[in-house]
């Protein structure tokens, strides 16, 4: 066994656990709109725990349908017995998969909306919040009406006990409402549940007590925010100070997490963040009260799980986006697979895409939020694909169709696969992505794709193969832009640059590299030239406010900060690269023109997609169909799921040829 240590029984209470992984609470927005499970959850759940975690953490859910839904509703609840037979069903299936079946119960407090509640949050205190994702005014709770909300908490888990739950977790971090009682930022009540530290501490340790009278021996798990990491928030002092008090009240065992809305980026953290960062945390609280603690956040490889299992950091660790991407994670670690998996970049698509009454997805696993689809099986047997272009997307599709069964060729006209997954992991801080690009590498060797690498695929290449499917995952192309004049001045779109494939003269503070865009591309290759020792000027058409607005918003907050505090690099906002005049570039900024001497010119300024064999190809009698950029310039995550698509969607069309055009 490579992972002694993570596959190691433990036990919370008298509940055995089999291993020491457990699914993190993640909502799906896979359950019905009046807040019932769905067949849709179920079949999610069930999925990850077939994938052998030790237990699954079922998502947010509402103790309190009135009051207590987050801006994210619609959510699960078990607030009556109406919703008792659907998480007695889920419950079920998650232990029918192997694994135990925990609860997460939850209030949010001020961090809903009124458009969702139909009325105004409530909150200790009437604090404002104004967060990246969230304003609200809140409204501060009468004394009288908080004892009735710890009385939901122990009803919510007293019907969890009842239809089969093994523990229930409190949802004590995040910013919801039993943190919003802790912070002193929130909560400026001078009364029975606020004012000083016991005061605060309050109702906390009174839903704890009151959960604990509900569920009798079952194991009591609190999820804790133990820092808030902002100025005058808790602090892990105080985390060191709160949790021994909520183990004395009743709870066995504290999992790990941190932030709240005001700080999405410790809660969800982006790719610039290390993997097991919140160790030392959790470190000290498993010290501060001799109980097992549970540490989740951006835990990816079984070796790094493993070892701070075996160095006493925490008893148990927590995945939640590493199983969205791979359900079988605990499985393929058991076996020494490691290689097999399919590892969760922080891309953060999964925190875009998934809410409202869209369900979960991830951007590399695109069957995560369908698990109801059917597999994809030999239904291509004897069929020909061709796939044109080997980016995510292309071998996303070919790897499909290679496992449905269709003999694929894959064209790709640069030496190497990987296509704009290699551009976006080169810049600093995204080195996660080439773990993805590695993952891909590996599954297309193993397969039996005929990948033609150095070839640009013509209307006859394509025809040449026979195909009875075509799909075109070309990618995108610089937009049109009109220069100006003439010069020496090197031209070069910022893609090239980044996959490699030009090399830039020496810059000077008086001769920068000129990079004209100031989108996520343009942003991220200014710092990749700083970090090369270069002097990059950024120009930018909208204000520098705006620099890289279409990048994830919390990576984008971290990639700012870096960039302003980076003396190589300066920006020019409001203006534009007009033309080229000798050995510098002319730039129209604030309503004047100006030379600006440049080492080079690299252009960030849009891309458009390149329709150019679709088109070559629309007259071949077989399916031919674009997918990711060939259709719209978008993410990892919108071509992958073009790929799978496409394959569903030629699965039923062969099944069923009346059935669906492809
Ligand atoms: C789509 C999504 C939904 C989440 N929903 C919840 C939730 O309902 N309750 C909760 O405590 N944390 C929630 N989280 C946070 C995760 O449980 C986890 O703590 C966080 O993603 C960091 O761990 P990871 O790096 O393993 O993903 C959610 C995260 C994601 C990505
Ligand atoms: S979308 Fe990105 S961050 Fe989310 S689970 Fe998938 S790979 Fe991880």
């Amino acid at each position: 066994m490579d992972f002694p240590h993570l596959f190691a029984p433990f036990a919370i209470r008298d509940m055995r656990l089999k291993n020491r992984i457990i699914m993190a609470p993640m909502e799906s927005h896979l359950g019905n709109a009046d807040g019932s499970v769905s067949k849709e959850a179920i079949a999610y759940y069930r999925e990850r725990a077939l994938g052998g975690v030790g237990m699954v953490v079922v998502e947010y859910t509402c103790v309190d349908g009135q009051e207590g839904f987050s801006s994210m509703a619609p959510q699960l609840r078990l607030d009556s017995p109406f919703y008792r037979s659907g998480h007695g069903k889920l419950a079920a299936a998650i232990q029918s998969g192997g694994a135990r079946a925990c609860v997460q119960l939850s209030h949010a407090g001020r961090q809903s909306r009124e458009s969702v509640l139909g009325r105004q949050p409530v909150a200790p205190s009437a604090v404002p919040l104004k967060s990246l994702y969230l304003n609200a005014v809140p409204r501060a709770l009468e004394a009288d009406e908080i004892p009735h909300i710890v009385q939901r908490y122990a009803d919510a888990a007293a019907l969890a006990a009842q239809v089969g739950y093994d523990a229930v977790m409190l949802h004590g971090a995040h910013g919801y409402l039993l943190q919003q009682f802790l912070s002193p930022l929130v909560n400026r009540r001078d009364d029975d549940w606020g004012g000083d530290f016991e005061r605060r501490l309050r109702f906390p340790l009174e839903v704890v007590k009151a959960v604990r009278a509900a569920i009798g021996n079952m194991p009591l798990l609190y999820r804790m925010s133990v820092s808030d990491f902002i100025e005058g928030g808790l602090t892990i002092e105080d985390g060191e100070a709160i949790a021994p008090r909520l183990c004395e009240a009743g709870v066995d065992a504290i999992d790990i997490s941190c932030g709240s809305l005001d700080r999405v980026d410790v809660i969800v953290e982006p790719m610039s963040i290390d993997e097991g960062w919140r160790l030392p945390m959790a470190r000290r609280i498993r010290a501060a009260t001799g109980k097992p603690v549970i540490c989740a956040g951006v835990i990816r490889r079984p070796e790094m799980a493993e070892a701070a299992i075996a160095a006493g950091d925490t008893d148990m660790v927590s995945l939640g986006r590493a199983l969205l991407a791979d359900p079988l994670w605990p499985n393929k670690a058991r076996m020494g697979r490691t290689d097999d998996i399919r590892p969760c970049t922080s891309c953060n698509w999964c925190i875009k895409e998934t809410g409202g009454n869209r369900g979960v997805s991830c951007a590399e696993n695109p069957r995560c939020g369908h698990e109801t689809d059917p597999p994809i099986d030999d239904f291509g047997q004897g069929l020909r694909a061709v796939v044109v272009g080997a980016g995510p997307g292309g071998i996303a599709a070919s790897l499909l169709l290679d496992q449905a069964g269709f003999a694929v060729t894959l064209f790709e006209k640069r030496h190497g696969a990987g296509g704009n997954l290699i551009t976006s992991a080169t810049p600093p801080n995204k080195e996660k992505l080439f773990w993805y690009h590695d993952f891909l590498q590996r599954r297309l060797a193993a397969s039996r794709v005929d990948l033609r690498l150095g070839v640009e695929a013509t209307a006859d290449h394509v025809d040449a193969e026979r195909p009875d499917v075509v799909v075109v995952a070309a990618g995108s192309k610089l937009a049109p832009l009109a220069l100006d004049g003439v010069g020496d001045v090197p031209v070069h779109p910022a893609f090239a640059l980044l996959l490699g494939d030009v090399a830039l003269p020496p810059s000077s503070p008086e001769r920068p590299i000129l990079i004209y865009g100031g989108g996520e591309t343009g942003t991220e290759t200014a710092e990749h030239l700083a970090k090369q020792g270069h002097h990059v000027l950024l120009v930018s058409r909208s204000d520098a406010a705006l620099l890289a607005r279409n990048a994830e918003p919390l990576y984008r907050m971290h990639l700012l900060q870096r960039l302003r505090a980076n003396a190589a690099i300066t920006v020019a906002d409001h203006s534009a690269v007009t033309g080229i005049d000798g050995d510098a570039v002319i730039l129209q900024s604030k309503g004047e023109t100006r030379r600006q001497p440049a080492a080079a010119l690299l252009l960030a300024h849009g891309l458009v997609p390149d329709t150019r064999i679709a088109d070559a190809l629309a007259h071949l009698p077989v399916p031919v169909v674009p997918i990711g950029d060939s259709v719209r310039v978008a993410r990892i995550g919108e071509a992958v799921r073009d790929a799978y698509r496409c394959v569903q969607d030629l699965r039923r069309t062969i099944n069923q040829p009346e059935a669906i055009a492809c």
